[in-house]
């Protein structure tokens, strides 16, 4: 199964599209969750296995042949399990690859004894380039340094973070996080895990709470949440008592929100529709735009992004999210504070976005963020007062997502 994953990701699709599609459905629980495991791990050190194979084999072989033996490579040297066993499987499976398959059979066995001899040249090896379209405004932004960081950051596999219903309150076999995220390092099974019935907590990317903390929310307010499937950040308003109205464009994420609000005993007003188009009933507190983005900061989760994206999607994104911060805008009274994030590692997405929104709009101020009650570096802050995240950032604690958050206030209107 971790093969045909492979093989969607070089037809161009997600794995959680794959693993969500009927096809997936067939198989078990644990043979998903195998799969995934073993083909995220190929995809993130697949240089460190090419740097292993690619003096081994005598010419390029067939993609489905190259997948298989980076997926063994990965199993043996990344993953430390015994060679014979992967080399036996490898084996095994090019023979069910059709008569091409059966032919490279004896080529996979040869190739793969000498890779498992292949230590050195594993550890030696560079992590993965990101392709040009996203290093190139990496390295303009913050330097090769920084982009070679956040490659090394990107091989390493995300530990999972947890919000509390409750800030502050402890969660067994967790370390709390300087910005009061919950972590646990190694990968358990979520739904195991104590509170999870009780909706004490819920899955979420340290860097994905700050935004909801930046804006901070309070009991009685009303506030809308623009983009807001599938809810992390809609939970943490509802949660801090707030009067939620949560906008999306897709009825199938907003379906999920509705099964976290529910499992979380929390409520919130669930509205389908285009935040373009859509109006409050009457004056709102405050606006949280998560706005769509190229989701380049969570490349350590989706390692098959770089794979599937050329960045020709990003000039439609910048136009939508400027859209999107004009149109929050308009709908917030004079006081009122707009937080606007993506998770995304291009500053056109980010920085820039929040710099030509204040030249549109004469008055617009960003509001400094505090970072003693953030838990966040001060380095972090931005010139124009935003919020930089990195995943190489936290590198003892295991990082954290790329994301970008600034939060906003509307003018008052001149006596
Ligand atoms: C980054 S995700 C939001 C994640 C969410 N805030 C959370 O914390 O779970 C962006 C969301 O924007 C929604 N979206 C995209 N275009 C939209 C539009 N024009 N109006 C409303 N929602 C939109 C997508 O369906 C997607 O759920």
């Amino acid at each position: 199964m971790a093969l045909w994953l492979m093989a969607g990701v070089r037809e161009g699709l997600g794995l959680d599209d794959m693993l969500d599609s009927a096809a997936a459905a067939r198989a078990e629980g644990a043979e998903r969750a195998r799969a995934r495991r073993l083909a995220t791990a190929a995809l993130r050190l697949r240089g460190r296995a090419e740097a292993v194979l690619t003096p081994l084999l005598p010419r390029r072989p067939r993609p489905a042949v190259a997948d298989l033996l980076v997926l063994a490579t990965v199993e043996m040297l990344g993953f430390d399990a015994p060679p014979h066993g992967v080399v036996s499987e490898a084996v095994a499976l090019a023979r069910k690859q059709g008569q091409k398959g059966a032919a490279a059979a004896g080529m996979v066995n040869a190739v793969l004894r000498r890779a498992a001899e292949g230590r050195t040249a594993w550890d030696a090896a560079a992590p993965r380039r990101m392709p040009a379209w996203l290093r190139g405004p990496i390295v303009t932004a913050w330097g090769s340094g920084a982009a070679d960081a956040i490659e090394a950051a990107h091989e390493r596999a995300a530990p999972l973070d947890l919000t509390a219903r409750k800030p502050g309150t402890a969660i067994e076999g967790t370390e709390v996080l300087p910005t009061g995220s919950f972590r646990l390092q190694s990968g358990a099974q979520i739904s195991a895990l104590s509170g999870f019935s009780t909706g004490a907590w819920w899955v979420q990317d340290a860097a994905a709470a700050l935004p909801a903390l930046l804006l901070e929310p309070k009991a009685g307010e009303r506030i809308a949440d623009l983009c807001a499937a599938p809810g992390g950040k809609t939970l943490q308003l509802a949660a801090a008592g707030a009067e939620v109205t949560a906008v999306d464009i897709s009825a199938p994420r907003l379906r999920r929100l509705a099964e976290n609000l529910d499992r979380c005993r929390l409520t919130a007003q669930m509205v389908t529709a285009d935040a373009l188009q859509w109006q409050p009933d009457g004056t709102l507190d405050a606006i949280l735009l998560d706005a769509p983005c190229t989701a380049t900061g969570t490349i350590r989760r989706h390692p098959e992004l770089p794979s599937i994206r050329d960045g020709s999607g990003l000039a439609p994104l910048v136009e939508l999210q400027a859209r999107l911060l004009d149109h929050a805008i308009a709908l917030l009274p004079p006081g009122g504070r707009l937080v606007y994030s993506t998770c995304s590692l291009l500053t056109d997405e980010g920085e820039d976005q929040i710099t030509a929104a204040l030249a549109r709009h004469p008055g617009l101020t960003v509001e400094q963020p505090d970072p003693a009650r953030l838990g966040i570096e001060p380095g972090w802050i931005t010139p124009e007062g935003g919020i930089r995240l990195r995943p190489d950032y936290w590198p003892e604690l295991g990082g954290m997502d790329g994301f970008y958050m600034a939060r906003l206030q509307i003018p008052q209107r001149p006596a």
